[in-house]
């Protein structure tokens, strides 16, 4: 096979409700992910060894070396399956890196799915998505794509009806936001209150059934917001221009930095999109579609 190109969607989270910090360093969640229509691709080429570059305006920001979970990805499988060979792995990178949007992630699942087909290895999404959990909590998701609840650290998911599409606006911000550090300052927000285990909001999970946008805008919660306006407080007035401007429902995607808008229609989008685009501290104001596909093989 002489290359092979999967597409993989970014996500926004229309509930991330966080619990207590447990043992192993990590929070239970629930986490309504949201697969969206802004997409990675990743070319996988034969190759003697594993190598990933990057193309598009997002290329200086992304690792190069090991540390690239593509490239951490592509190795786990070939690790699992027992098989040696390499791959010259291509990123064309869309979805906006240290966002929130999990582009990263994006790019190990979309690795997995493309080795696995270079290789004729023939693993099933389930063999994926656990080798993806090793990698990150988001990965699985990636390879899940549409609309699904999240438990456990995000790993554990049952897909959900979705009665869509929705139709979104993404302020992408001048600056990244490191997931890590979020999780942090939400503890030390939270540190003397007590933290309950967290619930799925079952209003929420019905306006996702019904297609119901401007519920759904009512109903969006993320419990790493405080954190993510705490440590990059222009993000609050990025949220009120789009509240302002007539947004069904505002928040900071995941731990940030970018910023989610849900609209009512196309049209309503393109509007919001036009307003956010010149917004202080906005790089640049996105529309996509919801629910999107997960990692997919062209
Ligand atoms: C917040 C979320 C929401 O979907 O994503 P982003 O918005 O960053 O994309 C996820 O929970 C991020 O998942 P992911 O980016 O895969 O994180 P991981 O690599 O698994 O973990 C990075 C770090 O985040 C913290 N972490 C992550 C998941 C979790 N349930 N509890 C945590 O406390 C831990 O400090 C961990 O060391
Ligand atoms: N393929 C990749 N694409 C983007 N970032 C990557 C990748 N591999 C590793 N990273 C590192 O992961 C960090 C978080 O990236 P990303 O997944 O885009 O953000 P988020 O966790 O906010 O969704 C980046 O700052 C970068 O250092």
């Amino acid at each position: 096979m002489s290359s092979v190109t999967v597409r993989v969607p970014a996500k926004v989270n229309v509930q991330l409700s966080v619990g207590p910090l447990r043992q192993d360093g990590f929070h239970d969640l629930v986490n309504v992910f949201h697969a969206v229509s802004i997409y990675d691709e990743v070319v996988a080429r034969p190759a003697r060894s594993v190598t990933v570059s990057v193309t598009g305006g997002w290329a200086a920001e992304v690792p190069l070396h090991d540390g690239n979970l593509a490239v951490r990805a592509a190795r786990a499988l070939a690790a699992r399956a027992g098989c040696d060979e390499g791959a010259e792995l291509v990123i064309h990178k869309t979805i906006p890196v240290a966002g929130g949007m999990a582009g990263g992630s994006a790019d190990a699942a979309a690795a997995l799915v493309a080795c696995d087909e270079l290789w004729g290895l023939g693993l099933s999404r389930e063999e994926l998505m656990e080798i993806g959990a090793g990698l990150g909590s988001d990965v699985p998701f990636a390879l899940m794509g549409g609309t699904a609840l999240g438990t456990g650290r995000g790993e554990l998911l049952r897909p959900l009806p979705v009665g869509g599409p929705f139709h979104w606006v993404f302020a992408v911000a001048d600056a990244g936001l490191s997931t890590a550090h979020v999780y942090k300052e939400c503890d030390r927000l939270r540190e003397g209150s007590p933290v309950p285990e967290p619930r799925a909001d079952e209003e929420l999970l019905a306006a996702l059934r019904d297609g119901d946008a401007a519920e759904l805008g009512r109903r969006l919660v993320n419990d790493l917001e405080p954190a993510a306006l705490a440590l990059h407080p222009p993000l609050a007035g990025t949220l009120r221009a789009g509240r302002d401007a007539g947004a069904l429902g505002a928040i900071v995607s995941g731990s940030g930095a970018t910023c989610a808008f849900l609209a009512g229609d196309e049209a309503h989008a393109a509007e919001l999109a036009g307003v956010l685009a010149t917004t202080p501290g906005t790089r640049a104001a996105v529309v996509a579609e919801g629910p999107a596909p997960g990692a997919t093989s062209l």
